[in-house]
C-alpha cells in the first residue's frame, strides 16, 4: 500500500505553473505524478488545491547537538525543519565536542537515523576544534560522510592554513564552507558598524571583516581550484566579489539568510538596544546591503536561501547586548517570510524563489533531490499560499525563541512535509 496525495497543484520550477496533480508514493520513492491517480488501495490525502514544492533543503543550520542539548537537539531541529517545509538540512560542526573526526560525523548520521525529521548531512571541521590552529583529517571527514569543510562560527584567520585545507579539498572534490571573518577587523563588535552602532555607542563590525576574507578566499579559490562556498553573505562588497569570481568562472557559490535580505541596522535602533534578539552575526547591515543581497538572489550571484537557523537560550538571551550570543532562529519561518515579502510584492517569481530552497542547494552540492519526478526520493512540502499566521513561539518545534520575527504576520506555510516517504510534518 503505498500513500496518494490527492487533487494538489504541483509547481512546474521551469514555467512557474501550477498545474492540477495527484502523486503517488510508494515506500521512500515517487510511483507516479499524474492529474489523476487511483486511490483505492492505498492511504489517501485531499491537499485541497495546495501547492505541491520539492521538500527544501537547507545548507546553514546549527543543531546543537553533541554538547549544547539546551539549544537544541537532533530531534528537536529537526522537527523545526519539517515543520519549515525542509527535508535536508546540513548542520554545522560547531558544537561540543566540535564536529573534527569521522567517528562525530558517524555519530550526527546515526543519531539522525534514530530521532531525527529530516536528511541531515554533516559538515566536519577544518581545524580541530575550530581553533585554527591544526587542520582536520580531511579525507577521513569527507570518507565518513562529511559533506564539506567548514569552522562555521569563526573565520580560519590563517591565510596559509586555508590554502592548504583548499589545496586538499580541492583533490577530494569537497565543498569549502567559509564562514568570513576578519577577526583584527571585526574586533569585540557586537553589531554593524555604522551610523546606528555610532549613534548607540556599541561597538561595530564593519561589512569589510567580511568582504577581505571572501576576497581573500576568492584568490586561494582560484589557485587551489577548490569549491568555495560562502556562508551567510551580508555585505554589498561582498555580492560584488562573488559576482567578480563567477564572471572569471570560478567554483564560487553563496548563500543568504531571509534576516538579511529583510531586515537592516534599524532594528536595534528601533527596539531596546538590549534585546539580543537582534543580534546575529555577521550582523544585520544597511538598506544598500541588503539591497545587494537581493540584487545578487534575483541575479544569481547567490544560489540559495539558507537560514543559519542558530538556536539559543533564553537565558542566554537575556543578558545584555553586548555579551549575549550571536543568532535567530529560521527554520520554521523561512520559506513563508520570503513568499511573503518578497513574492506577494512582486519582486521574485515564486518559482524562482522555490529553487532558491531545492534545486540549486541540491545541484551546488551535488545532493540527489530538490526535484519532484518518478523514480526519485519522495521529499516533498505542501504549502498552503493562502492562509496568513502569526508568528508566535508556542507553535516552535525549535527548542530556540530567538527570532526577529515574532508576532509578524505571513502566508506559506507547510502544511504537510514528507521526507523518503514518510510523513514528518502535518499542521493545517
Ligand atoms: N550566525 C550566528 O549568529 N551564530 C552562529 C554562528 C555562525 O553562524 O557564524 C551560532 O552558532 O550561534
Ligand atoms: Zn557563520
Ligand atoms: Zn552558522
Amino acid at each position: 500500500m503505498g500513500l496518494v496525495l490527492k487533487n494538489g497543484r504541483l509547481l512546474n520550477l521551469e514555467t512557474g505553473e501550477l498545474q492540477a496533480t495527484d502523486i503517488l508514493i510508494a515506500g521512500d520513492r515517487i510511483e507516479a505524478v499524474a492529474e489523476q491517480i487511483e486511490a483505492s488501495g492505498h492511504e489517501a490525502i485531499d491537499l485541497q488545491g495546495k501547492a505541491i514544492l520539492p521538500g527544501f533543503l537547507d545548507m546553514h543550520v546549527h543543531l546543537r547537538q553533541p554538547g549544547f542539548e539546551a539549544k537544541e537537539t537532533i530531534e528537536t531541529g529537526t522537527a523545526a525543519a519539517a515543520r519549515g517545509g525542509f527535508t535536508t538540512v546540513a548542520c554545522m560542526p560547531n558544537t561540543r565536542p566540535v564536529i573534527d573526526s569521522p567517528e562525530l560525523i558517524g555519530y550526527i548520521y546515526e543519531t539522525t537515523a534514530k530521532e531525527g525529521s529530516c536528511t541531515v548531512l554533516p559538515y566536519g571541521a577544518i581545524t580541530k576544534g575550530e581553533l585554527g590552529e591544526e587542520l582536520t583529517d580531511i579525507a577521513a571527514l569527507k570518507a565518513a560522510g562529511a559533506i564539506g569543510i567548514t569552522d562555521d562560527g569563526v573565520g580560519v584567520q590563517s591565510s596559509s592554513m586555508m590554502r592548504e585545507a583548499m589545496r586538499i579539498a580541492a583533490s577530494l572534490d569537497l565543498p569549502v564552507v567559509i564562514h568570513s571573518e576578519d577577526e583584527d577587523l571585526a574586533k569585540d563588535g557586537c553589531m554593524n558598524e555604522g551610523v546606528v552602532s555610532k549613534r548607540l555607542g556599541l561597538p561595530g563590525i564593519p561589512g569589510l571583516a567580511e568582504s577581505v576574507m571572501i576576497a581573500r578566499d576568492i584568490l586561494l579559490a582560484e589557485e587551489t581550484g577548490a569549491h568555495l562556498h560562502v556562508c551567510h553573505i551580508s555585505d554589498a562588497w561582498s555580492v560584488d566579489l562573488v559576482r567578480y569570481a563567477k564572471s572569471r568562472g570560478l567554483k564560487v557559490t553563496a548563500e543568504v539568510t531571509p534576516h538579511h535580505l529583510l531586515l537592516t541596522e534599524e532594528i536595534i535602533d528601533r527596539t531596546d538596544a538590549q534585546d539580543a534578539n537582534m543580534k546575529v552575526n555577521p550582523p544585520i547591515r544597511t538598506e544598500k546591503d541588503r539591497q545587494a543581497c537581493l540584487r545578487g538572489l534575483l541575479d544569481g550571484t547567490i544560489d540559495m536561501v539558507a537560514t543559519d537557523h542558530a538556536p539559543h537560550t533564553e537565558e542566554e538571551k537575556k543578558r545584555p547586548f553586548q555579551t549575549a550570543p550571536f543568532g535567530f532562529v529560521g527554520l520554521e519561518i523561512a520559506f513563508p517570510l520570503l513568499y511573503t515579502e518578497l513574492v506577494e510584492t512582486g519582486q521574485i517569481a515564486l518559482h524562482e524563489l522555490v529553487k532558491k530552497f531545492t534545486i540549486n542547494p541540491a545541484n551546488v552540492f551535488k545532493i540527489d533531490r530538490g526535484v519532484i519526478a518518478v523514480g526519485n526520493v519522495a521529499d516533498l512540502t505542501i504549502v498552503d499560499l493562502e492562509a496568513e499566521r502569526t508568528v508566535t513561539v508556542e507553535e516552535f518545534k525549535t527548542k530556540g525563541r530567538n527570532t526577529p520575527f515574532l508576532g509578524k504576520k505571513i502566508k506559506g506555510w507547510s502544511v504537510l512535509t514528507i521526507n523518503q516517504g514518510r510523513i514528518t510534518y502535518r499542521g493545517n
